[in-house]
């Protein structure tokens, strides 16, 4: 496998696959891989001749008093797990080779990002839109692949290839969990063994959700508050925000009917943690 740390490498790599006729597909990382990483990148593998992975944690799509400067790095532990999954090369860039002096070009997706994530984290969608955008452009896959649990990442990427004519497919992953229900993050690491535990609100917060839609429940306000009851009820967590949205086009709802979204952000300590459910009716 191989690292490249600058875009004219990773440039004539693929240039040089792309000549054999190899399809090629891109999993986007910020590293510090887990078995979530590690499946999109199996099912990039079963779809593609060749996997590259970028590891680059993205300076703007975080928030001046967020995680980014203590985000958890480590190639070396990283590389040797996407190598035994069969990726072909890491792309590896430092803040300067993605965004050099003078940088002033920014994607921006409008009106799904007025929500969710997107409303906790201002700015965070124009970050991801512009980062992916730089990434699909160095490496022109023909399939990039995108987990679940960044569910509106994961519409956002699709809209933004869809509005701008990008030639590849979008392929979303589903959730990868922990044998407890907890969904894998590269933020799970900063929980203390209590913090951890009391992040089982979210994955129970979704299973009392769809509980209540079993019972019967159809009023998107009264699913929100059994949720946020659930969340307050865990003294170690706090909820930043719990909504429930139509799906895929995230407008608001007087009823569930259909596929619906419903997301959490809930904060642990420090630790922001998000999880979602597509629920059905
Ligand atoms: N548990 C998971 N299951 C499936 N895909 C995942 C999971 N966790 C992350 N991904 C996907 O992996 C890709 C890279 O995500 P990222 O490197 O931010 O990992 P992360 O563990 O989500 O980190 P963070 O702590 O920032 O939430 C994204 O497309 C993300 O949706
Ligand atoms: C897609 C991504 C790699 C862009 O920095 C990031 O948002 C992530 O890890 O989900
Ligand atoms: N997984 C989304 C990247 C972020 O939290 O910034």
């Amino acid at each position: 496998m191989q690292i490249f740390h600058t875009i004219s490498e990773t440039r004539a790599f693929v240039r040089q696959a792309r000549a054999r006729g190899r399809v090629i597909g891109l999993v986007p990382t910020m590293g510090y891989l887990h078995e979530g990483h590690l499946e999109l990148m199996r099912r990039a593998k079963s779809q593609c001749d060749m996997v590259i992975a970028s590891i680059f944690v993205n300076p703007t799509q975080f928030g001046p008093t967020e995680d980014f400067g203590r985000y958890p790095r480590d190639l070396e532990r990283d590389a040797a797990m996407a190598e035994s999954v069969g990726v072909a090369a890491i792309f590896n860039p430092p803040v300067e080779e993605m965004y050099p002096q003078g940088y002033c070009t920014y994607v921006d997706v409008e009106r799904i990002t007025d929500k969710l994530c997107g409303l906790s984290r201002p700015g965070h969608f124009r970050g991801v839109a512009t980062v992916v955008t730089k990434l699909f452009n160095i490496v022109q896959p023909d399939y990039a692949y995108f987990g679940q649990k960044d569910a509106q990442q994961a519409l956002v990427i699709k809209r933004m290839t869809a509005d701008l004519n990008m030639d590849l497919e979008v392929v979303i992953v589903p959730t990868v969990r922990e044998q407890d229900g907890l969904a894998m993050s590269s933020r799970n690491l900063y929980l203390e063994p209590e913090q951890r535990h009391a992040a089982l609100v979210l994955s129970r917060g979704l299973e009392r959700a769809r509980k209540a839609l079993r019972e019967g429940e159809r009023n998107p306000a009264e699913i929100r508050q059994l949720v946020i009851d659930m969340i307050q009820a865990e003294p170690l967590a706090e909820p930043d925000y719990v909504e429930l949205y139509s799906y895929p086009g995230l407008e608001p709802l007087e009823r569930i009917e259909g596929l619906t979204l419903l997301a959490l952000a809930v904060k642990i300590g420090r630790t922001r943690l998000i999880d979602n459910a597509i629920l059905e009716v």
